[in-house]
């Protein structure tokens, strides 16, 4: 049984490898998550479900244990709901921890998280935006019927529609316009390099004094990828900020009513630690935070689904059925969102997407507020927490037949609370405290477009052709051999 107690007297830290100084830490450092999650599994076979690698300056602690995940992030999340202090690159990118996902756990994330749950995470919120899906579904579709029907065999690779889909809803949402296609297609090159690029960047923090003049460089090229995206998103900051003035806002297409964009709320928001507003190249990092937390997550996620509905086309028949019980026999190929809530076959496919393939397959990292002990373990306050978030989705002694996509599993009369607050099962949106804000967002997002795309077309694989269901690591977890199908209209 886990015992978290704060009586720590001489407790070890979690086992692991054996280290030594600099040159481990740094050969460590190195690696992606992508080639440390084997390596971890490996070590949680022989040392347990908690171990400890010594990656530059700190120890990272590894979790596997799904009901030691529960007791750190639920029952004790206060204490395991801060973020490791950041490290010199992270203070350019992220404004010296001025957004969500790097603040340590203080007043000033409670501030910039709460303005985004209860300013456009809320229903009413969440509701007004649903003209904007609606564009962006039909704009999708018609993208994918034309560039189908462009091919001699009608086959078609979905994901660079995809991501595109869900950006332009994303920064429709942040700046509360339709911004046209170009720039959309800028700003997801300079989000895109920046990230990309993080991994090549690490190694300037394990010295900060003698990498500025050993890879001087590479710091230049950090300063110039965060300028770019400054340059880029600034002008649509400054230009929301005028019309709000000029009182020159868009409105909703259905009842008039203002368009309430997140610039706008960051825009009207006081730091209250800080007791002032917010700098403009704080609300670019809020603004980047958001686009690339909610778009690339859920496309990445849409793309594993649509594989596995083409994999399984009895598992697709269902969802055409859910669908058609709730929509009957009326001439409109669009499934309303009110309409999702009545298709529980379509939720849990969706579920078992996340479940099989979460787009993080580990959650951000965390650290303690102070020192405590795990399962008879330290974990000490400068360490980083994280927990295998695929490994818990995919664990046989909970998951019978784990890499077998079988949504009936999701299928019981209680409905499955994905926010684990009981107990966990899975993991893909983190939990306690710091689980991922926009978890009912990216729901919606997801059943509305499966339940569109497939209503729309009947999704086959081209002559010859079959779903490979390997991973890569990108931004997220993603298909090696992207999704390459037959649509055809229903
Ligand atoms: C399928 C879609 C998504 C998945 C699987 C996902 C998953 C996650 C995970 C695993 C975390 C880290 C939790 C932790 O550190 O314990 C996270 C954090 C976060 N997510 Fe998401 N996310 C998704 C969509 C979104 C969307 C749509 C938004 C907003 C537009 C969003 C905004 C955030 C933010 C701001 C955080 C930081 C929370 C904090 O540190 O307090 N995510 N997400």
């Amino acid at each position: 049984r886990p015992i978290l107690s704060l009586l720590h007297t001489k407790k070890p830290i979690p086992p692991g490898p054996s280290h030594i100084p600099i040159i481990t830490s740094i050969q460590w450092l190195r690696k992606s998550f992508f080639d440390l999650e084997p390596i971890l599994r490996t070590l949680h076979a022989k040392y347990g479900p908690i171990v400890t690698l010594r990656m530059g300056s700190r120890p990272s602690i590894f979790i596997s244990d799904r009901s030691l995940a529960h007791h750190a992030l639920v029952k004790n999340g206060t204490l395991f709901s801060d973020r490791p202090k950041p490290l010199p690159t992270d203070k350019i990118l992220n404004s010296d921890q001025h957004n969500i996902n790097s603040a340590s756990y203080d007043d000033t994330w409670r501030t910039l998280r709460r303005n985004l749950t209860s300013k456009i995470f809320h229903h009413s919120s969440v509701k007004s935006f649903s003209v904007t899906r609606n564009w962006v579904l039909q704009t999708l579709l018609t993208q994918l019927k034309s560039h189908s029907q462009s091919k001699s065999d009608n086959s078609i690779k979905v994901i660079d529609h995809f991501q595109y889909a869900l950006f332009c809803l994303l920064v429709f949402m942040c700046f509360g316009e339709r911004v046209n296609d170009q720039k959309v297609k800028e700003i997801d090159r300079v989000e895109r390099n920046l990230i990309l690029s993080l991994n090549s960047f690490n190694i300037l923090n394990f010295w900060p004094s003698i990498t500025r003049v050993l890879f001087r460089q590479r710091w230049e090229e950090l300063l110039r990828l965060r300028k770019d995206q400054e340059d880029v998103l600034v002008p649509l900051i400054k230009a929301r900020k005028h019309a709000k003035e000029e009182g020159k806002l868009l409105t909703h297409g259905d009842d008039g009513s203002v368009v309430v964009c997140y610039v706008d709320t960051l825009l009207e928001l006081e730091l209250p630690l800080e007791k002032r507003k917010l700098k403009e190249e704080e609300i670019v990092t809020l603004c980047s935070e958001f686009l690339n937390a909610g778009s690339e997550t859920t496309s990445t996620t849409l793309h594993w689904i649509m594989a596995n509905l083409v994999k399984c086309p009895h598992v697709q028949e269902r969802v055409v059925e859910d669908i058609k019980r709730v929509v009957g026999e009326r001439k409109d190929k669009e499934v309303k969102e009110e309409e999702l809530q009545r298709m529980p076959y379509l939720k849990a496919v969706i579920l078992e997407g996340l479940r099989l393939h979460p787009p993080g397959h580990f959650v951000l990292p965390h650290s303690v507020t102070e020192d405590v002990v795990l399962n008879g373990y330290l974990v000490p306050k400068n360490a980083t927490v994280n927990f295998m978030v695929a490994e818990m989705g995919r664990e046989p002694k909970v998951w019978q037949d784990p890499l077998a996509f079988k949504p009936e599993r999701f299928l019981s009369d209680e409905g499955f609370d994905i926010t684990g607050t009981k107990e966990i099962k899975m993991m893909p949106f983190g939990a306690g405290r710091r689980i991922c804000p926009g978890y009912n967002l990216a729901l919606l997002h997801l059943e509305y477009f499966v339940a569109n795309l497939v209503w729309n077309f009947e999704w086959k694989l081209p002559e010859g052709g079959h779903v490979d269901l390997s991973e890569k690591q990108e931004l997220t977890w993603v298909m090696k051999n992207a999704l390459q199908v037959h649509i055809s209209p229903r």
